[in-house]
Parts: structure tokens; C-alpha cells; sequence
């Protein structure tokens, strides 16, 4: 059963909340962690329905685990190939990296084709084509990806043709037990790659250049972990608060942030008239009452990243003129845009990737839907902001990478309820 969030607006946020290990390094580190021949440990793990559908895509492989108070312990010592679950392997993105970490495993992977977020089409075809260079042959039907390596697989040298996330990672994942050399080219740089390479690099990997455009991987036989990694924090959802204190806080601190993996967020903030205080390792957001209107572009990592265009939205209305987002990477990201309308917010979508947000000071409650995680966190973001009653269905999407959002916002005197739809 979907829930569903309700929330009484109007309320002014104060205090502090501290941000969760990053959704999209915990994606990628669990099915990392089958490549392991031993048991695997992390902490800071947020929670999130992407971690609980993992943990049931590996149950199906006889790899237990066990999730509490942030400690995500993890069994692959007795791994077998099974038959994994489609109805948990369409609920996330990520589960495509069980393609790249059982290919290395087993030398062949079949996996369902992944669901995630409705925010238009996201081809894997570089994925692929890495998969296929490293020696791997990979079938596919509009359902299924089947990928077999009959003769193991090699090193190779990957040109990227876009920079890809899922692929860089994917690509590391299949590499990283493969006979020789890889160098990836044109690789993604988001920190939550280097997370995921300074987990397997403790494990005895050896995989340099991480963060870098450049990735160089050499195989190894055996990983084996000593210590418990602990998670990168969420970048995406100290950004979603940084937003929301903004746009409705009288001072609110956001703890457990790495400023330099928002540089380009909090330029934009800062140019849009919120005096952030930049500490070491949080965030001080001031009581703001004059915002400027800016001009935002997403783009991969260093820039300024597409999961944010959403949340920043409701903020931008606060503006005294119109300002416009080019949302680059996925130019059909814009499901809030009718639901955000319904609030009384005028946001209008130009054209292709080309979104306006223009002043609108007088938002009211109403009945919307989250039809993906970051359209649901501008909607969470404008219901506090709204007078009256919001309720917002299909909160299961947002739920699916916001750690214990009803308690974070509670504690700064939001008042948001989840009930059964
Ligand atoms: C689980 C996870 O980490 N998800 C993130 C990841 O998604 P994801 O890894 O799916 O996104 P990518 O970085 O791969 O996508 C970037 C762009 O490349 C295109 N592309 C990608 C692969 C491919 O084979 N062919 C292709 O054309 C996509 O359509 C998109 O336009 O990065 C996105 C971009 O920062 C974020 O919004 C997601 O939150
Ligand atoms: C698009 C996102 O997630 P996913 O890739 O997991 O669908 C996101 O986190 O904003």
C-alpha cells in the first residue's frame, strides 16, 4: 500500500537537522558488496526503501543481511545464482549495478530492467558497450538484460560517449576482478563514485583516479573487508533541507555536510540572496526575506545537479522576477511542474529542458501527487511553505531516498503526518 503525506503549512522551521549517508552511494555500495568473500559492514546507512528492496534482491541470492540503527551488515559468503526479484528490481534504479557486480562475481548476470524515477528516458547503453569491451556478450529484450563473459573477462580501454553515473559505476563493478587493465575515459566524477572506490580500494581493489575524468583499474583475485565503511553524506538531501530553510526558516542548521560536494549549489543560494554560513562541516541557513531571482543550469558533477533542480524550485518563487532552471541532463524532469501549479505556484515549462518559475507569494494547500522522489521533495518543500492542508500521494517515491523525513522535519517544528492511502 502507497502512503501519503500530510502536511499543515505556514509554519516557520527553526533548529537543526543532521543529513543521512548518501542515497546514491548506499546503491551502489550494496551491490558492491557481493564482490566481497567476506562480510561486509556499513554505517551511516540512511533509511530508505531503496536499502530494504536491495537487501530483498540479495536474500533472493542467499546473501543475508541485517539493518539496524544505521549498521547495514551484509553475508555474500554464501552467495548462489538465483532468480532475482522483479517486482524489487523495477521499485529502484540502482538494481542495474547487479548487472556489473555479478558479472564480475560469476562472469554472467540476467537482471530485469530497472525502474526509478519517471524523469524520462534513461537509456543504458554505455553500460552495455562497457560490458561488451571488457569481453562480455549481453542480450536483451524489452525486459530482460542477460550478459555472459564465456571466456572471463578482460581489461580494456572505455571511452564514455556521455558522462554517466550508472555506467562509471557499473563499469568499476565489472572491472574490478577482471584479468588486467581497465581505463575508463570521460568517467563521471560525483563523490558518491569515490565512496564507492574507497570501499573496494580498503577491500584490496585497486582502482585509481576516482573523482577524476579518468578511472584506472587494475584487477584483483580476492576482496576482503577488515573494516566497516562508513557512507558519504547525502548531498541531494542536505540540499533539499538548505531549500527548505530558506524558503521557510528562521534559522536552521544543516550538520553532517561536505560543503566542497555542494559548491556549486551554494553559489547559486548564495547568489540568490540566502547568506549561507559555510562551516566545516554544516551549514548555517539565516531567516531570509529578499530573494533574487537566478538563473541555473544542471550539469554533471562539478555543476549543478539535476536532483536539486526540484528542490530549489519553490525557493526561486519567492523571487521578485522570473527565473529559469535549463535542466541538461534530463530535459523531461518536470512532473512537479503541474502539481507545484496546483499549490499556486507559476511554474511553466518554456520548452525542451526550459523551465520558468516566476513570484508567487500566495501558496495554498491542495491535493498533489510525487511521481518521482525529487518532484516529491519540491512538493514536501511547498506544502510546509503553503497555507492550509497538502497532501501529497505516491509518497512512497520520496521515501525511497529521504532518511526519516517525518522526524527531521517534525524537530523544526514542521507538522507533516504519513498515513496509508
Ligand atoms: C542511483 C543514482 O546514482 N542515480 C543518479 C544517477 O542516475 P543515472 O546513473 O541513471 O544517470 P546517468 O549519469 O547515467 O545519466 C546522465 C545522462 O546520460 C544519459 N545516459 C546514461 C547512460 C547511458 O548508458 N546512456 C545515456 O544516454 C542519461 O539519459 C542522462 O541524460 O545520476 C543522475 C545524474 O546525475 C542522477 O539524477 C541520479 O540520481
Ligand atoms: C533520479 C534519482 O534517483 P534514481 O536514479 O535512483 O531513480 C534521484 O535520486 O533523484
Amino acid at each position: 500500500m502507497m502512503k501519503k503525506l500530510i502536511i499543515h503549512g505556514g509554519r516557520r522551521l527553526s533548529g537543526e537537522v543532521s543529513i543521512g549517508g548518501a542515497k546514491n552511494s548506499t546503491v551502489a555500495l550494496i551491490p558492491a558488496s557481493i564482490l566481497a568473500d567476506t562480510v561486509v559492514k556499513f554505517d551511516s546507512v540512511p533509511d530508505i526503501l531503496d536499502v530494504y528492496n536491495l537487501q530483498i534482491i540479495m536474500e533472493s541470492m542467499d546473501v543475508h543481511s541485517t539493518f539496524e540503527h544505521g549498521v547495514l551488515t551484509i553475508d555474500p559468503t554464501q552467495i548462489k545464482e538465483a532468480k532475482l526479484p522483479s517486482t524489487a528490481i523495477k521499485s529502484l534504479r540502482a538494481s542495474y549495478y547487479f548487472m556489473g557486480s555479478l558479472l564480475g562475481k560469476f562472469g554472467q548476470a540476467e537482471v530485469t530492467f530497472p525502474g526509478g524515477d519517471n524523469i524520462g528516458p534513461r537509456p543504458i547503453d554505455q553500460h552495455i558497450k562497457g560490458f561488451e569491451a571488457l569481453g562480455a556478450e549481453v542480450e536483451y529484450d524489452d525486459d530482460t538484460v542477460k550478459i555472459n563473459a564465456p571466456h572471463g573477462l578482460h581489461g580494456a580501454r572505455i571511452y564514455l560517449d556521455m558522462v554517466s553515473v550508472g555506467a562509471t559505476i557499473n563499469i568499476i563493478l565489472a572491472a574490478v576482478r577482471a584479468a588486467g587493465v581497465t581505463i575508463l575515459e570521460n568517467a563521471a566524477k560525483e563523490p558518491e563514485i569515490i565512496d564507492l572506490a574507497t570501499f573496494l580500494n580498503n577491500m584490496g581493489a585497486q582502482i585509481r583516479g576516482a573523482g577524476t575524468d579518468t578511472i584506472r583499474i587494475v584487477g584483483v583475485q580476492h576482496l576482503e573487508s577488515h573494516n566497516t565503511h562508513t557512507i558519504i553524506p547525502d548531498r541531494i538531501e542536505a540540499g533539499t533541507y538548505l531549500a527548505m530553510a530558506a524558503a521557510q526558516g528562521d534559522g536552521v542548521l544543516v550538520k553532517n555536510i561536505i560543503p566542497e560536494h555542494l559548491d556549486a549549489y551554494i553559489a547559486k543560494m548564495v547568489e540568490s540572496g540566502v547568506d549561507l554560513d559555510v562551516r566545516e562541516d554544516s551549514i548555517f541557513v539565516p531567516k531570509t526575506t529578499q530573494f533574487k531571482t537566478i538563473k541555473v543550469k544542471t550539469t554533471p558533477f562539478p555543476g549543478f545537479a539535476t536532483d536539486l533542480q526540484q528542490p530549489i524550485t519553490p525557493m526561486l518563487a519567492l523571487a521578485d522576477r522570473e527565473s529559469v532552471i535549463t535542466e541538461e541532463i534530463y530535459p523531461e524532469r518536470t512532473r512537479h511542474i503541474p502539481e507545484l501549479n496546483k499549490l499556486g505556484m507559476d511554474v511553466e515549462s518554456l520548452s525542451h529542458g526550459l523551465i520558468a518559475i516566476r513570484p508567487s507569494h500566495e501558496l495554498h494547500g491542495g491535493v498533489v501527487s510525487a511521481a518521482e522522489i525529487r518532484a516529491g521533495a519540491a512538493l514536501v518543500i511547498a506544502g510546509l511553505m503553503a497555507d492550509g492542508v497538502t497532501t501529497i500521494n505516491n509518497a512512497d517515491h520520496i521515501l525511497r531516498g529521504y532518511d526519516h523525513i517525518i522526524q527531521k522535519i517534525t524537530n523544526l517544528n514542521g507538522d507533516i503526518q504519513i498515513v496509508d492511502e
